[in-house]
Formats: structure tokens, C-alpha cells, sequence
């Protein structure tokens, strides 16, 4: 009697089984199906034919329009080739040895491999962990699951409760440079809570919020901090040259940095003794002064204010608060510097702090910053003083950056749990040129009078 409901059983659990291979393998049952719908039909010759024009077709489109020839067809085949030849055969062995899956009373909880997506450059792989379980397990695990499945590092994200997905990266999309784009003259089109300094590793624009925010971006000699303040500059451009933003500078290397385009800035010191602290002291007590008189009536700088919005750049910030041997002024210059970071959102001040040497007195202004760029950086505690704790485990693996690669960089804000990975545009001494030259004023030149150029004619 219980074999007919064993026997439905049975087809039942078969055809959900021919549903889910059908889902997770899309091109690979579509083509299988057609091809040998094509051979029962037509027979072979016309199936080879059919196989060769679909790769000239396939050659075709790749030469008209890589992009999408790359999105539509060939991730498509990795995604099914990487899931069938690498995940599936090696999820249960890795997830027992790895110790993500465990047996109690005689039961085995293993982790579920979900959702696969190819990109090339990463392969995204969903996973449901079992009950109990964290994601700081599997950040713990990160290098183990990165060599199992052949891949060069691992990340973990958290989507939602139980889902994770893991980023299995094998090439870095970053490698090359990215040069900048043409300077815009539309000052309209400068978006304060949205400055786009460069790319992120997934295609997008990257962006950096000013207003209402304070910048901290640290990286070791020659990891490509002028870029990322330049690209800012950059940025900003129309609005400096429009006085909607106003610039102000403090290089204690001497003007080694900011001294390249000196034309951008309202204000800038070359040092970092009394003048420069005199202007951080100046730009605190404006920052107080200005938050006075907003106070109760408007809650963030606007446009419609009529005063410029300040960014104040500071290049080596160490410099001021670290390395100056007077005591004095680097108490002044940390009150100072405190003021600014902590009242400057609401009045319109931003600093954008450079460092190279992220050391305990820089550490300490960390929490004042609400956006931390780690560039490369030397040791892996290094970043866990600028990103925070807990951020590296995630994946920002700012000491793994390649020397090959200035101006790449690993971004945390506050209030977002993942951190993002970008590399700032690549600005050239001649693209500073063009900066300078965008500043300076055109200068007019009177015509020669005729009687003056008759003259000068007759003299040649
Ligand atoms: N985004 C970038 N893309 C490509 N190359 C870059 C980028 N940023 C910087 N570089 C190159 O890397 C080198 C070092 O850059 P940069 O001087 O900006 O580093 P830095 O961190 O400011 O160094 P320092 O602390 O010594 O001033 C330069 O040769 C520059 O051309």
C-alpha cells in the first residue's frame, strides 16, 4: 500500500531535483537540451554548423561590444563552470575541515551553498550558515576558504540574518590607473555629499561625502595620498573658482604637496609651527563663531547661506600634533584641530587629514572622523588603528596593497558596516598644470593699436 506514495515521493523529490540543476545551470541545460533536440531533428551536420555559427556569433559580439558580451554570456559560463568544477565538489570537505560544519547526536549541520555569481575578477558565493553559528567564524576562516577554493583572498558580508556572501577574488580590477576626467566648469554640478575622487573595484563611481563629514586618509610613503587630495581638488574646482567653497591649506613639508597648485587655495602655510597654527586657531574660532549663529536656526551649511563652505587640508597631520618638539603649540594645534572635526559638520568646515604614520596621537582623533581611507599601509595593526577594529577581519586588507598600485585604498564610513575598496584618479604633474592654469585669471592682453602695429610691421 505505501508503494504508490513512495513512488510519488520519489518523482516528486526528482523533479525538484531536474528544477534546481535547471535554475543553477541555466546555459548549461538550455544548450544541452537544444542540442540534442537540433541532432534528434536535423541530425549532425546541421548541429555543428549551428555550434560554429553560435561561436562566430559569440567572437562578433565580443569584438562590437566586449562589456556586454562579457556580462550576458561569458560570466554566465564562468558562474556555471566555477560552481560545478570548484564549489560543489569541494563544499562538503572544506566546510568539515574548516570546522564551519558540525554533528550533534549523530546529525550533521553543513553549511548551504547558495547562489553563485561570476564577475571575472570575483566569484560571489552565497552562503546560509547553520543555526549558532557567526559571521565572525567565517571571517575567521577567511585564508583557509580563499586557498580551498583557489582563490587569492576571501571576504565575508553580511546581506541579511544567516545569509553571508563570500567574495572569492581572483584579479584585481584596480591594476590599472585611472585617469581624470575633464574639469567640469558647472559649479552647479558639484555635489558635496557626493565627490567622485576615483573607482571602486566594482565599476562604480567612488564617491566621498564632505559636507557633514570629516576625511582622515592615512597611507605610508608613496601609497598615493596626493592623489586622493588632488582628485578632490579636482572635484571641487568649479566651485572654488565660483567662491562657493573656499580652500585652505597647511603643508608642513615645506609646500612639497599643496606647493604644486597653490592657486587653489584662499590660504595656505608651508610649515607647522606658529603660522600654521595661528590659521588652525583662526579657522576654529570661525567654526565657533559661524555655529553660533546657526544654532536654532539651521542644522547644516546650505548653499542658500551665501558663506562658502571651508575645506581645510592638512598634509601631514602627525606633523602638527605629533612631531612638532614645542609643546605649546601642538596643544594648540590638537584643541584646535578637536574644535574643528568636532562642531565644523553644521557650520560648513571639513577637514581632510593626511598621514603617514597612523601613530597613537593620530589614533586618538580617529573617532572624529566619520571617513577613514586606509591607502597601503605597512602592518595589519596599522589598520586596525585607522579603519577600527574588526574592519581588516572583514576583508580591508590595507597592508596586502601592492606597491604596483598607488591610490588604491580601502574606505570605512560610519555607519556602514562593509568597507569598500577603490583607487583615486591618477593625477599627473600636468593635469596640476591645467589646475593651476583653471585658477588663474585670464589675462587680457590689449589689442595693438594700428598706428602701433603699422609701426611694428614697418620696423620688421
Ligand atoms: N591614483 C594613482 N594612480 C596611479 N599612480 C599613482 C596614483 N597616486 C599616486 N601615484 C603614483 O605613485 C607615486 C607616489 O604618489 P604620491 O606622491 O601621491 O604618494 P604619497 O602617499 O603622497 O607620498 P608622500 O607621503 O611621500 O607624499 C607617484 O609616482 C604617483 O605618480
Amino acid at each position: 500500500m505505501a508503494a504508490p506514495f513512495a513512488l510519488v515521493g520519489v518523482a516528486v523529490w526528482l523533479i525538484v531535483r531536474l528544477v534546481l540543476v535547471a535554475v543553477r545551470y541555466p546555459v548549461t541545460v538550455l544548450a544541452s537540451v537544444s542540442a540534442y533536440w537540433m541532432y534528434a531533428t536535423w541530425g549532425l551536420s546541421p548541429l555543428v554548423l549551428a555550434l560554429l555559427s553560435l561561436v562566430a556569433g559569440g567572437f562578433v559580439w565580443a569584438g562590437l561590444d566586449l562589456p556586454s558580451f562579457l556580462r550576458h554570456v561569458w560570466y554566465r559560463v564562468l558562474t556555471e563552470w566555477r560552481r560545478a568544477t570548484i564549489y560543489v565538489p569541494q563544499w562538503r570537505t572544506v566546510m568539515r575541515l574548516s570546522d564551519l560544519a558540525k554533528v550533534q547526536r549523530g546529525k550533521e549541520y553543513r553549511p548551504r551553498l547558495r547562489r553563485v555569481r561570476s564577475e571575472g575578477w570575483r566569484d560571489r558565493v552565497r552562503v546560509r550558515m547553520i543555526p549558532a553559528q557567526s559571521p565572525e567564524q567565517w571571517e575567521a576562516r577567511r585564508e583557509n576558504l580563499a586557498h580551498s577554493f583557489n582563490a587569492r583572498s576571501c571576504r565575508v558580508r553580511v546581506l541579511r540574518p544567516r545569509l553571508l556572501e563570500l567574495d572569492f577574488i581572483h584579479s584585481d580590477p584596480l591594476s590599472r590607473p585611472v585617469p581624470v576626467p575633464a574639469l567640469s566648469v558647472d559649479e552647479s554640478a558639484v555635489n558635496l555629499k557626493k565627490i567622485v575622487v576615483g573607482l571602486t573595484e566594482t565599476g562604480r563611481a567612488w564617491t566621498l561625502r564632505l559636507l557633514g563629514s570629516q576625511l582622515l586618509v592615512v597611507g605610508v610613503p608613496g601609497a598615493g595620498k596626493g592623489s586622493v587630495l588632488w582628485s578632490i581638488v579636482w572635484q571641487l574646482a568649479p566651485a572654488v573658482r565660483a567662491g562657493l567653497v573656499r580652500l585652505v591649506g597647511i603643508d608642513p613639508k615645506g609646500g612639497m604637496e599643496l606647493g604644486q597648485c597653490p592657486e587653489a587655495f584662499d590660504r595656505v602655510v608651508y610649515d607647522n609651527g606658529p603660522d600654521a597654527v595661528a590659521l588652525l586657531e583662526e579657522i576654529a574660532a570661525e567654526v565657533k563663531e559661524r555655529a553660533s549663529r546657526y544654532r536654532g536656526v539651521r542644522r547644516l551649511w546650505a548653499r542658500s547661506t551665501g558663506e562658502p563652505f571651508t575645506v581645510l587640508i592638512v598634509d601631514e597631520l602627525a606633523d602638527l600634533i605629533a612631531y612638532q618638539p614645542d609643546k605649546q603649540l601642538r596643544e594648540r594645534a590638537s584643541r584646535a584641530i578637536q574644535t574643528i572635526t568636532s562642531q565644523g559638520r553644521a557650520p560648513g568646515y571639513a577637514l581632510v587629514g593626511l598621514v603617514q604614520d597612523p601613530r597613537k596621537e593620530v589614533v586618538s582623533f580617529r573617532h572624529l572622523f566619520s571617513t577613514r581611507v586606509a591607502l597601503r599601509l605597512d602592518e595589519p595593526q596599522q589598520v586596525d588603528m585607522v579603519l577600527g577594529d574588526g574592519v581588516r577581519q572583514r576583508g580591508a586588507a590595507a597592508h596586502e596593497i601592492s606597491e604596483n598600485t598607488p591610490g588604491v585604498a580601502w574606505l570605512k564610513t560610519d555607519g556602514q558596516r562593509e568597507p569598500e575598496r577603490a583607487r583615486a584618479f591618477h593625477v599627473t604633474d600636468a593635469d596640476l598644470v591645467e589646475l593651476g592654469l583653471y585658477f588663474t585669471p585670464a589675462t587680457v592682453h590689449d589689442f595693438a593699436s594700428k598706428r602701433t602695429s603699422g609701426e611694428g610691421s614697418a620696423a620688421a
